[in-house]
């Protein structure tokens, strides 16, 4: 194997991203997943583990399809942050999360892997299976990269195991039902909890305030204030924007997407 396929294969697997998809239950997660994967979202079950989906997204190098102009709100940092690597030891999670990265690796070729978690959690992994040569057939101003969408289930009972899927968290995308007007204090103060932890310290933040098709939803702008991203600290040093979106007709989601990957790419890839 020659030096430049050497360099091309260290740069093709560091084109993969990581990203977590957290909000309480019920609040569209899966069906943005669903969504972003181009599946039909007329039914859609509670999650009561977690899954697992990866999807090839091409990113054009041109100014126009770089621009964050869509983006509803951010914090206005600069884009170069260095991301932060977590090296503390993380008990359980951490080997949880081996063993399906293993399981990852192991299955790229098959579509569906099932680990038993016991009675509550509850892992499908399913892998898309694109050719290795996807890469290399991306034209000159594209970039391809993976993402790996880790969609947790929301019930109060798997919250407490929230904390195991961190790990090397390059995004979080945070799904609120914006009708659900009753929780709004729960989801600032879950939001609140997970952005303390250090493991998402280094993670770009994208707030999906869902269900914007129905009447009595929160605008994304209501949203912000009720969470407090423009005044509370916590998110002074944060990447994070929020976009207004509905699972159901896709509305919001190609640009919070695009806006994501494009934080994401620009702190975390050299080249
Ligand atoms: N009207 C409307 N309904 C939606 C939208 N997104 C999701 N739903 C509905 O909300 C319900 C919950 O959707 P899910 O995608 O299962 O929510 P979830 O966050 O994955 O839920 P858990 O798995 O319990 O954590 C389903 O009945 C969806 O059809 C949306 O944008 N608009």
């Amino acid at each position: 194997m020659g030096l430049l396929t050497i360099l091309k294969k260290v740069k093709e697997d560091e084109k993969e991203i990581r990203l977590l998809i957290l909000g309480l239950d019920n609040a569209g997660k899966t069906s943005i997943t669903k969504k972003f994967l181009g599946q039909p979202v007329e039914t859609v079950e509670p999650t009561l583990g977690f899954s697992i989906q990866t999807l090839d997204y091409v990113v054009r190098n041109t100014s126009s399809s770089n621009s964050h102009g869509s983006r509803e709100h951010t914090n206005g940092l600069d884009s170069d942050t260095t991301k932060t690597a977590d090296t503390e030891a993380i008990a359980e999670g951490e080997q949880e999360q081996k063993d399906n990265n293993n399981n990852d690796n192991n299955e790229k070729d098959t579509t569906t892997a099932t680990i038993d978690h016991g009675a509550t959690q509850q892992c499908i992994s399913t892998i898309n299976a694109v050719p290795p040569a996807a890469f290399s057939n991306c034209h000159d101003d594209e970039q391809l990269y993976r993402l790996h969408l880790w969609d947790i289930g929301g019930q109060s009972s798997i919250r407490a195991y929230w904390r195991n899927y961190f790990e090397k968290t390059d995004g979080l995308i945070f799904v609120i039902d914006s009708s659900d007007k009753h929780r709004m204090e729960l989801v600032q103060e879950e939001l609140s909890t997970l952005l303390q932890q250090e493991r998402l310290q280094g993670a770009t933040l994208l707030v999906l305030a869902n269900k914007q098709d129905l009447k009595n939803a929160l605008t994304s702008d209501e949203i912000a204030t009720e969470l407090g991203l423009n005044s509370k600290i916590q998110y002074r040093n944060r990447h994070w924007a929020i976009y207004g979106c509905s699972a159901m007709s896709g509305q919001g989601l190609p640009e919070a997407l695009e806006w994501l990957v494009q934080d994401i790419t620009s702190r975390i890839f050299l080249f």
